[in-house]
């Protein structure tokens, strides 16, 4: 079982250059995922390799795995992928990062980590003040995706979201994924195992309207 990384740790306050995004990808004015707590990034090689005409990010709070990823995309000369290191609300809370939302279309939170002790749910990527900030940043119509096997932070998830009127579920029916950053809806590392293990997924999509 790995450790959790706690990231209210100081160790993150300070944040990596970000590049812009005409260094980051080959067609800097595709569409843009963004993958919060990507982990080693599988799923976005995944996606990348399959839907050349998207632009995705991952960002992830374990340095290790950042750094192999990164080496990954150059050894692999992958044009449309790119690894952020560090709490994802500290870097996109950050001035220097404000361009990336000028692409962004969709943003995903794949089985974030559950923080499941109450003194601990302000380690939780979703909170209120990240809400306000994709709610102010985010262009009308973008999406933002969650997955989990863990009700109790699904409902904390969706509570926090619902709560920001700037935000409206969508039913996941209704939803035409084959325009999505994911149209043949790839799974994630989690994902697999959940399914595997014929564990239930709470998952939702919001629309900023
Ligand atoms: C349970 S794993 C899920 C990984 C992957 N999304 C999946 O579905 O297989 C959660 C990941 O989020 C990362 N993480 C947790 N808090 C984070 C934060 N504040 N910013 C960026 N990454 C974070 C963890 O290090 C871990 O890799």
């Amino acid at each position: 079982m790995r450790q959790h990384v706690n990231p209210l740790s100081r160790n993150f306050n300070e944040i990596e250059r970000i590049p812009a995004l005409i260094e980051m990808f080959g067609d800097s004015k595709s569409n843009l995922h963004l993958d919060i707590g990507c982990a080693a990034g599988e799923f976005l090689f995944d996606l990348a390799l399959i839907n050349t005409n998207w632009n995705y990010i991952g960002i992830e709070i374990r340095e290790r795995l950042v750094k192999t990823a990164k080496l990954k995309v150059r050894e692999r000369d992958i044009k449309n992928l790119y690894f952020i290191f560090g709490n994802a609300n500290n870097i996109l809370h950050d001035v220097q990062s404000k361009f990336i939302f000028k692409n962004v279309k969709s943003i995903s939170f794949n089985f974030p980590d559950p923080w499941f002790k109450k003194r601990h749910y302000k380690r939780r990527v979703i909170q209120p003040e990240f809400l306000n900030l994709l709610s102010n940043s985010l262009q009308k119509g973008s999406l933002i995706f969650i997955k989990t096997d863990v009700k109790d932070l699904f409902d904390y998830m969706d509570c926090i979201i619902s709560n920001n009127f700037n935000f409206k579920k969508i039913d996941k029916n209704d939803f035409n994924f084959s325009e999505s950053f994911n149209p043949s809806q790839v799974k994630t590392n989690r994902e697999k195992y959940v399914i595997v293990n014929q564990l239930d997924i709470f998952e939702r999509i919001y629309i900023k309207i």
